[in-house]
């Protein structure tokens, strides 16, 4: 079964991490880059969680009452009962669940992704191989790469600006696509001057 690919924002949501260790450090790291709030409960918590900003970090065992007012979970000790255990508590609670040892106990997963300020693009194997999904990051990061990141910006930048002056979906679409090919031909974002006349061309006659 494939799992669906849904974006979600996690803005400031307390997420909460159970377990300290090298698979907790990588979804700390994910949902700090997505900006959540997120908070590692473990027995014991490793340097590299010590050393990120902006966790909050609980050194003891878990308690069920933890659980209270998160938005995701995540269960990521090495003890496989206890991520069970947990899992099975945050689905009667209705809680997001992550359980890093066994999928079956997931009720979403992580992907690999790549992210370049808003644009981003993540890969799922669905649990079947993680390096392959690793694999297609990388070859990716040549296409999805910083400048391109610049574009998507400056493309929304405009938005609002061509839906008001350029009549039709199809019109607009040709200014994007337009602004694209220009940026994808010069090697450089294009300037004001030079998408002002790209929007003159498909302007609106009043
Ligand atoms: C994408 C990524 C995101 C992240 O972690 O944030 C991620 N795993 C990554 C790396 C990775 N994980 C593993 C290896 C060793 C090689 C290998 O086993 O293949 C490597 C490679 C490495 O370490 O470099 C081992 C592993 N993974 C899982 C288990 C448990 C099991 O299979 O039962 C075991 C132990 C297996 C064993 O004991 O043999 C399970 C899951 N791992 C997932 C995500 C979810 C499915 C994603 C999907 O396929 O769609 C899922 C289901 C749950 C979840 O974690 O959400 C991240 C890449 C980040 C990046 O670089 O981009
Ligand atoms: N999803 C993935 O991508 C992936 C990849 C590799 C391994 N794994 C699985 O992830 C598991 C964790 O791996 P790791 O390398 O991070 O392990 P680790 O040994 O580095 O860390 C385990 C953490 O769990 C904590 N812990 C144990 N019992 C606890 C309790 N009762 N309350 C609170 N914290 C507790 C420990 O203090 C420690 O911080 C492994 O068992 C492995 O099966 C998942």
């Amino acid at each position: 079964m494939a799992y669906f690919p849904m974006f979600v924002d996690l803005k400031e949501k307390e997420c909460l991490i159970i377990g300290g260790g090298r698979v907790a450090y990588r979804k700390v790291c994910v949902l700090n880059d997505f900006e959540a709030k997120v908070t590692v409960i473990a027995s014991k918590i490793c340097d590299k969680i010590r050393k990120t900003e902006s966790v909050r970090l609980i050194e003891r065992d878990y308690e069920e009452r933890d659980l209270e007012h998160q938005t995701l979970v995540i269960a990521a000790t090495d003890d496989p009962v206890l991520n069970h255990e947990i899992a099975e508590t945050c689905k009667t609670k209705g809680i997001p669940v992550n359980a890093v040892d066994q999928i079956e106990d997931c009720t979403f997963i992580f992907p690999s992704y790549i992210k370049e300020q808003n644009l981003v693009a993540a890969f799922s194997s669905s649990g079947k191989s993680p390096v392959i999904t690793q694999y297609l990051k990388d070859e990716t990061k040549t296409v999805l790469n910083e400048p391109l990141g610049e574009l998507t910006e400056l493309l929304g930048s405009v938005r609002a600006e061509v839906k008001q002056a350029v009549e039709g979906e199809e019109n607009r679409k040709q200014v994007y696509r337009k602004i694209l090919e220009m940026f994808l031909e010069q090697e450089e974002l294009p300037d004001r001057k030079q998408i002002d006349k790209i929007i003159e061309k498909y302007r609106k006659k009043s």
